[in-house]
Parts: C-alpha cells; sequence; structure tokens
C-alpha cells in the first residue's frame, strides 16, 4: 500500500534593504515536494520539474533537500531514508538568484525528515536543524514561519557556540555513494534554540515586485565580496551602522502601517552595509536604486537587492507594470535581460496528506 504528503515551502527575499542578515519576507513561488512512500525501490527516486531541473543533483546523497533529510534523521535515530521512498520536486523558485532557493531547499530537507522519521518537532527545533546548515536566519526563518519576519542568532554558552560552528562538512557529510548505511560517526546535533524570531505586521496592500535577471550570483560570491571588504575585518564603518539601524528600525513597523507611507518607506529601504558592495556584481543596481522614486513611480514604495541578488525587489501598492517596465530598461542598457513576477507575502511553509 502506497502513502503520500505533499510538502510546500515559499520563496523568501532577505535583508529588505537595511536589514542584512536580520529579517526575511516570504514570498509567492513555492517548491512543492510530492512524497510517496511503497513504490519499491532500495534507494530514494528523486525527480524534479521546474526551475533548477535541468542542473540540480537527483541522486539523494548530493541532492541539498534530501542530504538535510538524512542529517535531520541520522541527528534522532535514523540509521538512513525508509524504503521505497519516491519525491517529486517541483520547483518555481529560481536558483541563486536572491529568492532563497537554498533556504526553501534546506526547510524542505528538515520538513522531509521530519515526516519521515515521524519525529514531531517544533517549529524551534525545526529552525535549529536549519541554522546548522544555512547559518544566516533571515532566508530560513521566513521560509518556516512565513511573513515579515526578524530573526537573530542567540548568543549561546561556549558549549553550544562551538556545537553550533561544527564545519558544514560534519553536518552535511559528502556521503561515499557504496558505504551502504555505515557512514561512521554520528552527526553533530544541534543545541537548542540557535534562533529566535518576530513576525511584524503586513499591510496586504503591498506586493512585492520582483525583477530577475537571467543570471545567477551565488549566495557565497555575493557574500565573498562583503567578506573581503567588511566582514573579515569587521570594519563596518559606525555611521553606516547607524544608517541601517535607524532605517531598518522604522521599516519594521512602517510596512505595517495603514495606508503606508511611500516617503517614509523609499527612505528606510536604503541601505549602506552590503549593497554597496555588490554593486560589482549586478551592474545596473545603483542607477536601480537610485533613478526611480515614489515621485517618479506613484505607488511604488522602495527597492532593494534582494537577497545576495541579482534580483531586485520593489515594494508597491500600484502600476507595477510601468515599475517593472522602469528597471527592466535600465538592465537592457546594461545588456541584461530580465523577467518579472508580482508576488504576495505567503504563509509558511505546510505539510498536507
Ligand atoms: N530545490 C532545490 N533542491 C536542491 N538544491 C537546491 C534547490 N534549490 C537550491 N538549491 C541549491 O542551492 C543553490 C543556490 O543557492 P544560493 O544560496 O547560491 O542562492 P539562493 O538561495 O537562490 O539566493 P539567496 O540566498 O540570495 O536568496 C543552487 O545552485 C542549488 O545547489
Ligand atoms: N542575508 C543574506 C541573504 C542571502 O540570501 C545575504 O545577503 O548574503
Amino acid at each position: 500500500m502506497t502513502s503520500s504528503f505533499i510538502i510546500r515551502v515559499p520563496a523568501t527575499s532577505a535583508n529588505i534593504g537595511p536589514g542584512f542578515d536580520v529579517v526575511g519576507l516570504s514570498l509567492s513561488l513555492y517548491l512543492t515536494l510530492t512524497v510517496t512512500i511503497g513504490e519499491t525501490s532500495t534507494l530514494p527516486v528523486i525527480t524534479y520539474s521546474g526551475e533548477g531541473a535541468d542542473e540540480v543533483p537527483l541522486d539523494p546523497y548530493r541532492n541539498l533537500m534530501t542530504r538535510v533529510a538524512l542529517y535531520v534523521l541520522r541527528c534522532n535515530g535514523h540509521r538512513t531514508f525508509p524504503p521505497d521512498l519516491s519525491i517529486h520536486c517541483h520547483n518555481q523558485i529560481p536558483f541563486g538568484r536572491g529568492l532563497g532557493s537554498s533556504g526553501a531547499a534546506v526547510i524542505a530537507g528538515v520538513l522531509l525528515g521530519d515526516s519521515l522519521g515521524k519525529l514531531n518537532l517544533s517549529r524551534e527545533r525545526m529552525l535549529d536543524y536549519a541554522l546548522m546548515v544555512e547559518r544566516h536566519p533571515d532566508n530560513v526563518t521566513a521560509a518556516l514561519v512565513g511573513g515579515f519576519v526578524g530573526s537573530y542568532l542567540r548568543e549561546l554558552d561556549p558549549q553550544a557556540t562551538e556545537a553550533a560552528q561544527v564545519p558544514l562538512s560534519e553536518v552535511l557529510p559528502e556521503y561515499p555513494s557504496d558505504a551502504g548505511e555505515d557512514w561512521g560517526l554520528s552527526p553533530p546535533v544541534p543545541p537548542l534554540g540557535i534562533g529566535h524570531y518576530v513576525r511584524f505586521k503586513w499591510n496586504s496592500s503591498i506586493k512585492a515586485v520582483a525583477i530577475i535577471p537571467r543570471f545567477e550570483l551565488s549566495t557565497a560570491k555575493a557574500r565573498a565580496v562583503l567578506a573581503r571588504e567588511l566582514l573579515e575585518e569587521r570594519s563596518v564603518p559606525l555611521p553606516s551602522q547607524v544608517f541601517n539601524m535607524q532605517r531598518l528600525a522604522v521599516l519594521t513597523t512602517a510596512l505595517g502601517q495603514t495606508p503606508p507611507d511611500p516617503e517614509l518607506i523609499f527612505e528606510a529601504m536604503k541601505d549602506r552595509v552590503h549593497q554597496p558592495y555588490r554593486k560589482t556584481l549586478i551592474p545596473g543596481l545603483p542607477a536601480v536604486t537610485s533613478l526611480i522614486t515614489p515621485a517618479s513611480h506613484p505607488g511604488l514604495l522602495g527597492i532593494c537587492l534582494s537577497g545576495a541578488g541579482p534580483t531586485i525587489l520593489a515594494l508597491a501598492t500600484h502600476n507595477f507594470d510601468s515599475i517593472a517596465g522602469k528597471i527592466q530598461e535600465i538592465f537592457q542598457q546594461e545588456q541584461i535581460t530580465v523577467d518579472w513576477k508580482i508576488l504576495e507575502v505567503a504563509g509558511g511553509s505546510t505539510v498536507d496528506s
């Protein structure tokens, strides 16, 4: 007899301007997994359709989502996947564009491990597992709980800090495909309560226009620019930090107010901590964030880089076509082709039978 269930995880946009590694917004593009148990095969069979189908590994020991599921299972006393498992993924979230595709895959993996192992993990515990893999909380938290979310990584005691910082290669090892079920060492179990979050109000008249360039930019590469410039030297100038904190404090309330105030939000979505350093990777970014304003395009509330880019996120209440058209025109001048979509703020991840 076969049984099946469906996991659905939304896309996310992190940062929203000044909230680097702090805020995330879930958006109405989805990674959907249809999981069936009872179709005879020894290894899980994975199939994909939609975004990334031509590049994603289908080997369950190489695929990010199933590797995360295996990590969760192994931390909870299950040596491997249950037999006779097949997973079909339909993916609407483009890879490496700043719309949280890896965060969605990580959350899908945690939910898959939880369901297959009948673990009944709480949302907080699920977040711990996700944070052992993707170590900035903004995308994974918004993908799990949905909405406009702020999060931080808790200060843990020294032992827990060490446990939460084990190399990623120990959390998600390269499983030798011929090693059967004997993979040696137990995986590092996450300490309790790595991250905390809160959901902010969101005015439902605000939509997110995602303008998506047709090139990929890996988060690792977009963070490496920052690492060189800032993170390793810990040299974010204090005035830039204050600039961002002032704006973030206002933004988290301003996006929930009725009616939304374009002047307040446009200024509150500016950033001096990450976007200036990423402009070398995204031609057109400075022009997009400076030439289009609520005065030139009524309905526009604010513009920022989505996550690590290259997608641009414009928040607006109306006039979506003309805002997207102008951003498309700026990218065209840089010989970059874009696609664009009007997205709603989504609910959190779901598992349904
Ligand atoms: N559904 C998926 N299944 C398996 N692997 C995935 C899936 N989605 C994304 N990935 C992996 O994650 C990589 C993209 O992650 P990356 O962090 O670079 O970008 P992103 O998450 O799309 O953008 P951002 O973090 O800026 O929002 C893909 O190249 C792929 O290896
Ligand atoms: N806060 C992260 C999000 C990546 O999706 C960054 O900007 O690098």
